[in-house]
């Protein structure tokens, strides 16, 4: 149809490439390898029950949590797309506790791969937008087999993040830090072709996103904020606010870059070994870089999410992103002593607040 008039990825990437002369070509041969990879899994996930693709694998991952099926293939396909290209020094993957070493007569290349292959795993027997997520380091010692602390570098140092997203359309989105740019997946010829260039996240939004089921274990600061939302145009805010909760990360990320709004998975009191939910490497960073690259702002609600230090491969943390406004309040709420201190609490979340605490 019309697709072959429009820029390929490949296009993109060469025209990207021209920017950095001394570029080998190999970094580019990677968003490929990872591309394919996407394609293989958009494949799988659109054939679902078809495929007998549905349902859990009867396995754990290193969080204890129960892998899907699709989890586990998609892990699969990311590895096997991936390790033989000689661009990478090693990957880390949601699914394995040790990072996956690179086959051993295979080249080895001066990236690092870390991903989330199946983001949103809930949603797959229900048939709701699930993705991948990804982002890519520099190998601190190139041509080297990676160590696990190779790969504990802040998000600032990412040389690319992006997503693929598995909804009605496939779509990659992808930053190679120059502004974001979006592909959408032609089934027929297999290409993905730039539909979506220079995303911009919009500052302003009266939308946003939390899991109200936590509300209990909610933070002063984070309370506020969702209280001063609900009170609409009666309350401080002067504006009606809409709600969203999809869980799945990559369909909450694709939303705002479309059209804004602000994105809260906090950290809270629930479970005191895990200071939030969503994992550092291979969700918040690479996932923050694109907001960040899109014009948003990302944080832990205290900090910008780019400048942490990973400590661990598997960490998790709170992770608050999207439209700037937003996040800057939310991150002014938490350094306001009244509300950053658990022991003061307005009383507005006591008496008549819809999310109380006690
Ligand atoms: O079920 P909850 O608590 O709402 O959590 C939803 C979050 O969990 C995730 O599904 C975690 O990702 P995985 O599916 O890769 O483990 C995110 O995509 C989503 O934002
Ligand atoms: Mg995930
Ligand atoms: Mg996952």
């Amino acid at each position: 149809m019309f697709s072959l008039e429009r820029t390929t990825l490949t296009e993109y990437l060469i025209s990207q490439r021209r920017q950095h002369p001394g570029a080998t070509g190999e970094f580019n041969a990677l968003i490929l390898q990872v591309a394919q990879a996407c394609k293989a899994i958009s494949r799988a996930v659109a054939h679902g029950a078809l495929a007998g693709v549905l349902g859990s694998a009867g396995t754990e991952n290193v969080q204890g949590e129960t892998q899907k099926k699709l989890d586990v293939m998609a892990d699969e396909i990311f590895c096997r797309a991936t390790h033989w290209g000689g661009a990478l020094a090693g990957m880390v993957s949601e699914e394995n506790e040790a990072p996956v070493p690179i086959p051993e007569g295979h080249k080895l290349g001066k990236y690092l791969l870390v991903f989330d292959p199946l983001d949103g795993s809930s949603n797959i027997d229900v048939n709701v937008a699930v993705g991948s997520i990804f982002s890519i380091l520099r190998a601190p010692t190139p041509g080297k087999h990676a160590e696990a602390d190779d790969f504990l570098q802040a998000g600032v140092k990412q040389v690319a993040a992006g997503y693929a997203i598995y909804g009605p359309s496939t779509m990659l989105v992808l930053s190679v830090g120059n502004g974001v740019a979006g592909f959408t997946f032609d089934p027929i010829l297999g290409e993905f072709f730039l539909t979506h260039a220079d995303i911009r996240v919009p500052t302003v939004t009266q939308e946003f996103a939390i899991n109200a089921s936590n509300s209990r274990f909610w933070e002063s600061p984070v309370r506020r904020y969702v209280e001063e939302c609900l009170a609409g145009k009666s309350g401080p805010r002067g504006k009606d606010f809409n709600m969203r909760w999809v869980a799945s990360l990559v369909a909450e990320t694709h939303r705002i870059l479309t059209r804004g709004g602000v994105f809260l998975y906090p950290r809270d009191r629930k479970d005191p070994s895990k200071p939030g939910r969503l994992r550092l490497l291979y969700e918040a960073n690479p996932i923050g870089y694109l907001i960040e690259q899109a014009g948003g702002r990302a944080s832990t609600g205290l900090l910008p999410v780019l400048e942490v230090e990973p400590e661990s491969l598997h960490q998790r943390i709170g992770f608050v992103f999207g439209s700037s406004e937003e996040v800057e309040r939310i991150e002014r709420y938490h350094a306001e002593p009244l509300f950053g201190s658990e022991t003061h609490e307005l009383p507005l979340f006591h008496s008549r607040g819809l999310f109380l605490t006690t």
